[in-house]
């Protein structure tokens, strides 16, 4: 059933001439937790004409727009569409894998390659279709996915996923993954998944010429992204610093996760990662990082002065044992903080609104309680991951920007007794949205109508899974 009410119209894409009144929210959170946009009173609700908010209505006011339906959202908590700026779709096909887990991050991964180098196309697909379903169920309308798992007979898995979020109208940046340096060569991962510098260059041109659209309201970014010191040859990481730039593209890695990298890093190249970063030419706001935990202050200062992105992941890097990352400090020193659930063998579930959760819990520890509050971690899911991914059009709820948007019923028993309806989203533990918007579009009307119409697709994924690792 559609959730508008008033006037007939059922369709899930808003025309671009019809205008949408989310009418009344129970409470709100704008994105952002200072300037403007934090202080505009939301509690009237939003206007949406085609793909864009046109007005924001302050509490008990009714909207200048003359509006063609409206939408009661007087029991459901309104938050601007959360994004996921570190994932590894294919990751869902190996969670909970015996063999892996109880592990830290190197021997997680040498345990796992080999069964990652039997990823097939049909695996891609359909895992990029349950990760992103997930997200989206738990109020993500942007999906940033880093698949660097090119075995030899699986070349075309960004062109899938690029098939497959066009298909269920999700908002993504894909990254154009890689490894060059295998076990031969002193690195970490097998041959059999990685591949010559040059075939990598060559896919990653290719792509962000077929893909790649930089415009406000883009529905698909490219950026390239070397997987990670142990895994990549120098010359790539410098080659791609050089092919981003020429190309107008932004820059994906992971850094700062783990000691053992820090110590592969002076053993084998005689610089910490960061050194390394400046090194390659990827120091600067076109990068942004997956974990970024081990650094000092000295480290810190540099990329917060060169506005590099992180992607915090706090549920993965407790579960490696990796850290705890020092969010507040590199926030401090100017980069830009956002969030992301990690792969979904190292997570193992692909739940933005929970991740936020652990966020919050996990930084406590690090940082003092009235520090870390819920309006902080819904910001860094927000306002912040779009600047992490480079975006100004998504993130906050205001004139002007994308209409994508989650709307949280507080209907769960956990729920019950709560006070605070925003904190109640993150404290009391919600995990799915009741419907969401992508791009002004309905993508989920009813949240337990799409799980139901999910369980096909979850039946195939699941046989896909045990296939894969027999
Ligand atoms: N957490 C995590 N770290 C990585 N470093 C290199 N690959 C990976 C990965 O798949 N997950």
């Amino acid at each position: 059933m559609s959730p508008l009410s008033n006037q007939a119209q059922t369709s899930s894409a808003i025309p671009a001439s019809q205008t949408t009144w989310i009418k009344n929210p129970l409470d709100v959170f704008s994105g952002a937790i200072s300037g403007p946009d934090a202080e505009r009173d939301l509690r009237g609700g939003i206007v949406i004409q085609g793909s864009q908010i046109i007005e924001c209505i302050a509490a008990g006011q009714q909207p200048v727009t003359a509006v063609d339906q409206q939408l009661d959202a007087s029991d459901m908590v309104l938050l601007p569409g959360l994004i996921n700026t570190h994932h590894h779709f294919y990751q869902t096909l190996t969670r909970c894998l015996p063999a892996a887990i109880n592990q830290p991050l190197f021997p997680w991964l040498q345990t796992l390659y080999p069964v990652w180098a039997g990823l097939t196309a049909k695996h891609i697909e359909v895992a990029t279709e349950i990760a992103c379903w997930e997200l989206m169920l738990s109020g993500a309308t942007t999906v940033a996915d880093h698949h660097y798992v090119f075995n030899h007979a699986l070349s075309e898995a960004i062109d899938i996923q690029a098939e497959v979020v066009g298909r269920l109208g999700v908002r993504a940046t894909l990254t154009r993954g890689s490894m060059s340096l295998s076990q031969k060569d002193g690195g970490l991962p097998p041959d059999s998944v990685v591949q010559t510098e040059q075939q990598i260059l060559d896919d990653s041109l290719r792509l962000i010429k077929r893909y790649h659209s930089a415009e406000q309201g883009s529905m698909l970014n490219l950026a390239l992204a070397p997987c990670s010191p142990f895994s990549v040859t120098e010359s790539l990481m410098c080659d791609t610093a050089t092919l981003a730039k020429e190309q107008g593209v932004r820059l994906h890695t992971h850094l700062g996760e783990t000691i053992d990298e820090n110590d592969f890093c002076l053993r084998t190249l005689g610089m910490r990662p960061v050194d390394y970063l400046e090194h390659c030419g990827w120091l600067g706001p076109q990068t942004w990082l997956a974990h970024g935990i081990h650094f000092d202050q000295t480290e810190i200062q540099r990329l917060g002065a060169a506005q590099v992105g992180i992607a915090h992941c706090p549920t993965s890097n407790m579960v490696l044992a990796s850290g705890i990352c020092p969010t507040l400090d590199l926030a401090k020193a100017g980069c830009k903080l956002g969030m992301a659930v990690d792969g979904s063998a190292s997570n193992d579930s692909s739940n933005m609104i929970q991740e936020l959760r652990h966020s919050l819990m996990q930084q406590r520890l690090r940082y003092r309680a009235d520090q870390i509050t819920h309006q902080q971690v819904l910001n860094w899911a927000s306002q912040g991951s779009a600047a992490a991914l480079g975006r100004d059009d998504i993130g906050v709820l205001a004139p002007g920007k994308q209409a994508d948007i989650g709307l949280y019923k507080l209907d769960g028993l956990n729920f019950s007794g709560a006070h605070d309806p925003l904190a109640a989203l993150i404290l009391c533990g919600a995990s799915q949205v009741s419907t969401l918007m992508v791009a002004g579009k309905w993508i989920i009307e009813d949240a337990d109508e799409t799980r139901a119409q999910l369980e096909q697709l979850k039946l195939q994924h699941h046989q896909l899974a045990i296939q894969l690792v027999n």
